[in-house]
């Protein structure tokens, strides 16, 4: 991925964010007025600080203050007034009813109380809307994010799926969209609120006293020097840490998936070995960014208490010298305690938490970088029905990353309802003609054409519809067998559902079971038998009925009994279907129309069983080894 900058990388996050700008216009809204509010509130302990001071405030006190200077104080200031004082006195001048509106508000303890009850019900809303809106925005993101590396990734061809670890896709949609979720959180909760709350407490730290504010400005820059120098740091670990996490994630995925094979080759501890060995780096690489952090948030901690040390000399000098009033320095610590420091503080450690989330995030987004290779070209058509059959055109192929051909000019004519079976030894490129022809891959010399259209000016959703595949590894989803059996065809009724399932031989069975259609298979379908699985698939594949069937070694891996109740399911599916057949055994394929046989990639031999027995060829090599080894 390119070396994007951090506000790049903030505004790409914040883009998932566009289809809920409403909501977040709202919490923007109600976050400025909680901000104001709680001003208004600060703004109120200088009259508070200073009346106590001078004696002068009582719970009932009905003596009018002078409408404009409030400041009891004003005689030890005559001599020292500020610029900014001045300003402020011709302003509220100018305005007089604002000084009025004061001068009423902060007349007695019972007035300042009533101005801060009626603050209350206006900080509740904005605090409660503000904080609904912007965890809606933010988890709503979270799940746009979701849902559209999904729609990007399950268009992938299959060599996508094939060269990468399903852990590390995992991990990037659980573990990483979850750190980009809590850089979300910083991004809404803190970078939209905090500048706000930090302008606010500005303002009001000049308003009370313009000396000690432009003494802290200093701070800011000190903090914000190792934020940015540790940030980096944090980001590298964070991607690091990230990374290995998804290594232990794809660990664990296998070890589930293969547990049998774990289990009985007794390799528990091997594995448990492995799993200790990824998680203590990712331990390490983790403590590293913590490290990081801590280092960063003790730093600030440190700045921020000499910075206060400082402020507390200052503040008691220009108290002391009559420059400001207790209640000014009052009312300048609380703005700065309350609204900036704890505003920097926590930018600054945004800042950093940020930086963690974007190597989440980037990992997320690495993903949307990748391009499919395998799209519909812009004059693509729909293939309505097929007229005359497949065609391969001097095909050659070799896998992504290879140079050897896997396939070498196979030049093949597939006639509209021929019956075909491919054999050959192991390795000879069958199932990845097969694979071309359902365009799982594209050829890399020659074309495969239906009806004289390449397939790759077909649309792949038209194409596909037109086609079943059963593989050997037949894959059934935790559902049930209504669910697995309808994935055929979504719009199948109940009926269609049980007359594929009686064709395929399973109904009997289906029936047998206490929850009949509805029994859930289990993972893969281990609560079904490899025979019941296979009839199951071929029911899927009945009911889709496409008018092209692909079956790769549909029934090698079961016994006599299962195969002749499999044979029998694909004689019924098979029934005037253009058909290609990837079969071991020789014995399921003689009455096929065509045998092809194929050997190191090329089509070395075709015919019928009959005449390639008569050719006395690699055929007739290849059944003459299979019945010797049935016969003893
Ligand atoms: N996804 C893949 N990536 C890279 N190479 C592959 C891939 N799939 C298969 N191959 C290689 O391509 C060659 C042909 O494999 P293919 O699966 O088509 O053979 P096959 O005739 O179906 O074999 P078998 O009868 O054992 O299933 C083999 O050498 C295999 O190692």
């Amino acid at each position: 991925m390119k070396n994007t900058s951090f506000l790049s990388e903030c505004g790409k996050l914040l883009s998932f964010a566009k289809p809920y700008w409403r909501q977040m216009a709202i919490a923007i809204g109600c976050m400025v007025l909680y901000t104001a509010a709680n001003g208004i509130q600060i703004s109120l302990i200088k009259p508070v600080i200073d009346k106590l001071v001078s004696g002068e405030l009582t719970t009932a006190t009905t003596t009018a203050l002078p409408a404009i200077d409030i400041d009891p104080q004003t005689d030890l200031k005559k001599n020292t007034r500020s610029p900014l004082s001045e300003f402020k006195k011709n302003t509220l001048n100018k305005f007089s009813f604002i000084g009025k509106l004061r001068e009423r508000m902060t007349r007695s303890f019972t007035s300042i109380g009533i101005v801060i009850a009626i603050l209350a019900p206006v900080i509740f809303f904005t605090s409660y809307f503000q904080q609904y809106y912007r965890n809606f925005v933010r988890w709503a993101v979270v799940v746009n994010i979701r849902n559209k590396v999904c729609d990007h990734l399950l268009p992938q061809p299959l060599s996508f799926f094939e060269n990468r670890k399903s852990g590390d896709l995992l991990s990037r949609l659980t573990n990483d969209v979850a750190v980009t979720q809590a850089g979300l959180k910083v991004l809404f909760d803190e970078v939209l609120f905090l500048p706000m709350q930090l302008i606010c407490g500005l303002v009001l730290a000049f308003y009370f006293s313009w000396k000690l504010s432009l003494f802290s400005l200093i701070i800011f820059p000190v903090v914000f020097i190792p934020a940015v120098l540790i940030g980096k740091k944090i980001k590298r670990h964070g991607k690091g840490s990230l990374r290995h996490l998804s290594e232990l994630t794809d660990a664990f995925r296998e070890i589930f998936a293969g547990i049998r094979i774990v289990k009985s080759f007794r390799m528990e501890d091997e594995e448990r070995r492995e799993i200790h060995f990824i998680g203590e780096r990712f331990l390490r690489r983790t403590l590293k960014m913590v490290k990081a952090k801590s280092l960063n948030s003790s730093t600030n901690e440190f700045i921020y208490a000499v910075g206060l040390a400082a402020m507390v000399i200052l503040g008691g000098y220009v108290v002391m010298s009559h420059q400001i009033t207790p209640g000014e320095l009052g009312g300048f610590i609380t703005a700065i305690g309350f609204m900036v420091i704890t505003s920097v503080k926590k930018i600054a450690k945004s800042y950093t938490g940020l930086q963690e989330s974007l190597a989440g995030a980037n990992r997320v987004f690495e993903l949307f970088n990748i391009e499919s290779n395998i799209k519909d070209s812009p004059d693509a058509v729909t293939l309505e029905k097929i007229e005359e059959g497949i065609f391969f055109n001097n095909v050659s192929f070799s896998y992504e990353g290879k140079k050897e051909h896997v396939l070498k000019n196979i030049c093949l004519n597939i006639q509209k309802g021929e019956v075909i079976a491919i054999v050959g030894e192991s390795g000879a490129g069958k199932s990845t003609l097969v694979n071309l022809i359902s365009r799982f891959y594209d050829p890399t010399e020659g074309s495969i054409a239906i009806d004289g259209i390449d397939l790759r000016r077909i649309k792949r959703e038209s194409l596909l519809s037109h086609m079943a595949l059963v593989t050997q590894q037949t894959f059934l989803f935790n559902r049930s067998l209504y669910e697995n059996i309808l994935y055929g065809r979504r719009d199948a009724t109940m009926e269609e559902i049980q007359h594929a399932a009686k064709a395929a031989n399973i109904h009997e069975f289906i029936l047998s079971l206490p929850e009949t259609y509805d029994t859930i298979v289990g993972e893969m379908g281990v609560k079904l038998s490899g025979g019941q699985r296979q009839r199951i698939a071929i029911a899927r594949a009945i009911l889709k009925n496409a008018s092209i069937l692909l079956l790769d070694e549909a029934t090698s891996s079961l016994d006599y009994e299962s195969e002749k109740l499999v044979q029998d399911a694909l004689n019924n599916l098979i029934a005037g279907k253009t058909t290609i057949i990837v079969a071991h055994r020789l014995s399921t394929i003689q009455h096929c129309d065509r045998i092809i046989v194929m050997k190191q990639g090329q089509i070395v031999e075709t015919g019928s069983h009959a005449s390639l027995i008569h050719d006395d060829g690699e055929y007739k090599r290849v059944y003459q080894l299979h019945s010797n080894a049935l016969h003893t």
